[in-house]
This record gives C-alpha cells, structure tokens and sequence, in this order.
C-alpha cells in the first residue's frame, strides 16, 4: 500500500545571520519517517530547539527541505500554483499553537468558519450561506460545540479551550486526512490539555484521520499516540510504539526526557508515565 505520508533523508539548512552571512543552522538533519494509509496518531517529541516545528513547517509546504525528498501521496509537497496549493490544503490542514494569534481579536470566529468553508467547498462550487453554516456546524460538532455557541462571539469572548477547539473545527472544515497539530495545547490550561488532545484520538476512529502531534509533552503524547518520535538537535534518535518508547526508553536523552518528567511529577507510575 503506498504511504500518505513520506519523509525520506531531510535535511534542513537555515542561514544565520542575514543574507550574505555563510553560517548555517540544521534545523533537521537526515529525517527519515512515514505514514501509512491507516489512520494513527505520530507524536514528535523534543525539546526546544529540536526541529519538530520545521519538520512542520516542511510537512505543510511552508518551507521546502534544503536536501531530501518529501512526499504526500507519492507527489513533492512543495507545490507553487495556487489550484495545487488549495488541492493540498484540503487534505493537510494545519492546528496552530496560540489560538489567541490564529484568531484575530476584532474578528468574529464565525468568519474564520465561513471563510473556510467557502473556500473548500465539497465540489468547488460555491456554496450557499445555509451550506457553509452546516459545513461549519458539522466540523463544530465533531468537537463538542456547535454553531450556536459561537455565532457572532469574538475571540475573547471564548475560553482558551474553546478557542483551540474552534481552530481544530475549523482544519476539519476541508475534510482533511492529516492534521498537523504544532505543539497545539502549550497555551492551553492545563487542566484542559487531556481532553483537547482526547478530542484527537476520537477524531482519529471517526473521521479516519491521521494526526501529526508535535509537543514538547510526553503525559498526552503517551495517552494519544500509536508512534512516538523523539528528536535531539534535529535528529531522530528514537521512534517506535508509544508504549514501547515510552515505557522502556533507549536512547539516553529519551531516558532523561522521561526522568525530567517523572522528577516533576514525583506521584506518577513509571508505567503510566508520564
Ligand atoms: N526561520 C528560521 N531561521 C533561522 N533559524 C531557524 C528558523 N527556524 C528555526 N530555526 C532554528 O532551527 C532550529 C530548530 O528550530 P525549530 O523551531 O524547528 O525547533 P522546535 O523543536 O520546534 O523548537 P520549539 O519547541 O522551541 O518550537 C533552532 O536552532 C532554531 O533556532
């Protein structure tokens, strides 16, 4: 079966120090990954620095790897012409990390919902203000508000949680096969992390989605995640079953990222880490 999703040998270079310095950063070095057609959860885990959000940024087309092949569906996602760009965003949509930066304040959130539902409708044609309040509606939903609950309310006028999941009802909107979610719940209340990823797993058995979770937290990226990828200094050094890497970590920086956590939570099982 062909992959949906492949990474093969990427590297990422950036110039440091404007445009006619020499020095370079490796963002990402030499990363290898796939996704299958089967929809699962891939965690990547690390800390700051690591290079989880270019993997992201090239995943999504945003920036193109300076060495090594990227591929959706089997085709470069380094795509210019605006049909193939919107072909692609239909199906890789993007879950930003501050819901208060992707929402404008002196925007109602509806119009995001609008917006978005207009410019992927189902069949390319433009749909009538009743089908683009039920697109919304329906994405809503899959996260547990509705259309009601947010027509005409600003920003502000939502709770953090509420906001974050208005941004991943809006990436449903297309009806995306892959998420990719960058470090989606740093900004949100703690207390309301479990549930936001949660929404992910269910999302993942009702829409047959797959979702690219990058987080620097290993408690929701153990409880969600089918495979783990853990980075260090923009290389892979451990990926495999969540449970697997998690329970009984190789590499020694996963083994410290497991202890930092376990040592901040000094109550918690070991098995159930973090
Ligand atoms: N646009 C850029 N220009 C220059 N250097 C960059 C750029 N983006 C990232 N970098 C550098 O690339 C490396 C990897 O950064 P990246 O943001 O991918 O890591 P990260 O793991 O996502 O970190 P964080 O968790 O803090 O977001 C870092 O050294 C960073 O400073």
């Amino acid at each position: 079966m062909s992959d949906l999703l492949s990474l093969s040998h990427v590297t990422k270079l950036y110039r440091q120090g404007g445009m006619l310095s020499r020095r370079h950063v490796t963002a990402v070095r030499d990363v290898s990954l796939r996704l299958g057609e089967e929809p699962e959860i891939l965690s990547i885990v690390g800390e700051s620095g690591s290079g989880k959000s270019t993997i992201a940024a090239m995943i999504l087309g945003q920036t193109a790897p300076t060495s090594g092949i990227l591929n959706f569906r089997g085709r470069p996602v380094a795509v210019h012409g605006k049909v193939e760009r919107r072909a692609f965003m239909r199906e890789v949509q993007p879950v930003l990390q501050n819901p208060f930066e992707a929402f404008n304040p002196l925007k109602k959130v509806d119009r995001y919902l609008f917006e978005t539902a207009r410019n992927f409708s189902p069949d390319g044609i433009r749909p009538s203000q009743a089908d683009i309040e039920r697109m919304a509606d329906r994405a809503l939903v899959h996260i547990g508000l509705t259309l009601a609950e947010v027509k005409g309310r600003f920003p502000h006028e939502l709770s953090g949680g509420q906001l974050q999941r208005t941004a991943i009802a809006r990436a449903l909107i297309p009806q995306p096969r892959l998420l990719v979610a960058d470090e989606p719940v740093s900004m949100v209340d703690a207390s309301l992390r479990m549930a936001i990823v949660n929404l992910f797993s269910q999302l993942k058995k009702e829409l047959g989605l797959s979702i690219i979770y990058i987080t620097h937290d290993l408690a929701t990226a153990y409880y969600i995640s089918d495979r783990i990828i853990i980075m260090k200094k923009g290389e892979i050094v451990e990926e495999g079953g969540a449970r697997a890497v998690l329970d009984n970590p190789q590499h020694p920086y996963s083994r410290a990222l497991k202890e930092a956590v376990l040592s901040a939570s000094p109550d918690m099982e070991p098995a159930s880490l973090v």
